[in-house]
């Protein structure tokens, strides 16, 4: 991956980035036609489609329903440790010095410290479905009252199946029609893209995901938060094709899922070549905490190694769960790319792919990441458009990408926890960064489950050197 492709220009975008411009208001996707996707790893079908974009366009994204949080509200302690104050006021200090606002965020985020208030209810996303008829055969788990997983059949089936669609638009990019949803993001004025602060230090405490349960903590009721959980696994996981080789798999990963991956990660993360503050290049630090699975990504030099320069440390081995889970999303996609579209190969637009390499991001409320290429892979999966797999966990984003480097007419969709996001094929190479990161729009439930009291975002990219 290359998260400086954007960066060097300038000087605006980091590699994992940022923007010079302002941010414009997020697009409202245009179109979705969402497909239910099976979201159990024994299974797999789905499809779906979201637009292409500017120019000429159309859209042609799919979509489903929303994600309906309760409004639970959950209080968290706020305040930085006494032994981080030092930190924070040189975060500050830094961040002043290359233009970025108010950075307690960041220095609560790499001083340990804790700054979520009070959850409130998520941002949702909303789509107006309409119905296609499709045939995959689904079916998923689920978790009951109790926590339990069961099993049972989704809606679609040959024959019978209810995909929802939404506006019918072109795109200029792929031969077929598609239809546009409208997503409301969460309220995110959002400021321009703030410029990395200058850290080129590495924190050689690792960085931990979640936090202690400690002080003042009004859990939500359980009662509540089952509701939560019921409501966010039978929803179901749909797809939706944004553009050729872009692929959009809401709630692909079930709560328990989530819960999986963030222990997991919280535990690798807290060992040798756990999370860590990158920098970059020039000393600018992305707005993020990484850690790199399978090979290490080094954003100095923008190469893949064996070890991770600063520390000598050997990233760890990528969980097998982990690749069950990608191998599933991949088929999934090629099975949404064939029943949506006459595509007789649908490995042509989402090929086939091993992952050796993950790439885990953590952001605070304030992180944000640039727009970039992945590219940093080897020429040949690159070629062959071996697709980046990226899972969201936590807080929303608004993921933005665009077939520029600039990003005044980037398209927007917000990722939410759970969902899984394909670029390959024609959109290996796709522009994208995090615009910014929705607060409190985590599921109530995986924060209670998970100690995920940290704000914030956790996403894996998974890729094939
Ligand atoms: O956080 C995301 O959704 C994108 C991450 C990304 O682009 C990267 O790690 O290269
Ligand atoms: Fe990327």
């Amino acid at each position: 991956m290359n998260h400086g492709e954007g960066w060097s220009s300038g000087g605006r975008w980091g590699p994992r980035g940022r923007s010079q411009g302002s941010w414009q208001r997020p697009n409202r996707p245009k179109s979705e036609s969402p497909v239910m996707v099976d979201r159990s790893l024994d299974e797999s079908s789905g499809n779906r489609g979201r637009r292409g974009f500017q120019g000429g366009g159309g859209r042609c994204r799919q979509s489903w329903s929303p994600r309906n949080n309760s409004p639970v509200q959950v209080y968290v302690k706020k305040s930085l440790q006494v032994s981080d104050v030092g930190k924070a006021a040189q975060q500050e200090t830094k961040c002043q010095e290359d233009g970025r606002g108010s950075a307690d965020e960041d220095a609560a985020f790499n001083c340990w410290g804790d700054n979520k208030d009070v959850l409130q209810p998520s941002a949702l996303s909303s789509s107006k479905n309409i119905n296609l008829s499709g045939g995959l055969s689904v079916s998923r788990e689920s978790e009951d009252m109790n926590g339990g997983r069961m099993s049972y059949d989704l809606v679609n089936r040959m024959g019978d199946v209810s995909f929802s669609r939404q506006v019918s638009v072109s795109s200029s990019t792929s031969d077929k029609k598609v239809e546009l949803s409208s997503i409301e993001e969460g309220d995110s004025a959002h400021k321009s893209g703030d410029v990395g602060n200058a850290c080129n230090e590495s924190i050689s405490k690792p960085f931990d995901i979640c936090l202690e349960k400690e002080g003042f903590c009004l859990k939500a009721g359980l009662k509540e938060l089952n509701a939560e959980k019921r409501r966010a696994t039978t929803k179901g996981c749909t797809g939706t094709v944004i553009r050729p080789g872009m692929i959009l798999l809401k709630n692909f990963l079930s709560i328990n899922d989530q819960v999986t991956i963030v222990k997991k990660c919280r535990e690798l993360g807290l060992g040798k070549g756990g999370f860590y503050q990158p920098g970059y290049r020039d000393g600018a630090s992305l707005h993020l905490k990484m850690m790199c699975l399978g090979k290490n990504w080094d954003p100095q030099t923008s190469r893949y190694g064996d070890t991770r320069p600063h520390d000598g440390s050997i990233p760890p081995n990528i969980p097998f769960e982990f690749n069950q889970f990608v191998q599933k999303a991949i088929k999934d996609s090629q099975s949404l790319v064939a029943s949506s579209s006459n595509k007789t190969k649908p490995e042509d637009e989402i090929p086939c792919m091993s992952p050796d390499i993950c790439i885990a991001n953590f952001y605070t409320s304030t992180g944000k990441l640039g727009l970039h290429q992945d590219k940093d892979e080897s020429a040949k999966s690159i070629q062959k458009g071996l697709p980046v797999v990226s899972f969201s966990i936590g807080d929303s984003a608004e993921f933005v990408y665009s077939d520029q480097r600039s990003d005044d007419n980037a398209e927007m969709v917000v990722l939410q926890s759970g969902d899984v996001l394909l670029f390959g094929g024609k959109s290996r190479k796709v522009f994208h960064g995090v615009r910014s990161i929705l607060k409190d729009t985590a599921p109530k439930v995986l924060v209670q489950e998970t100690d995920l009291r940290r704000p914030g975002r956790l996403n894996l990219t998974f890729r094939q050197y």
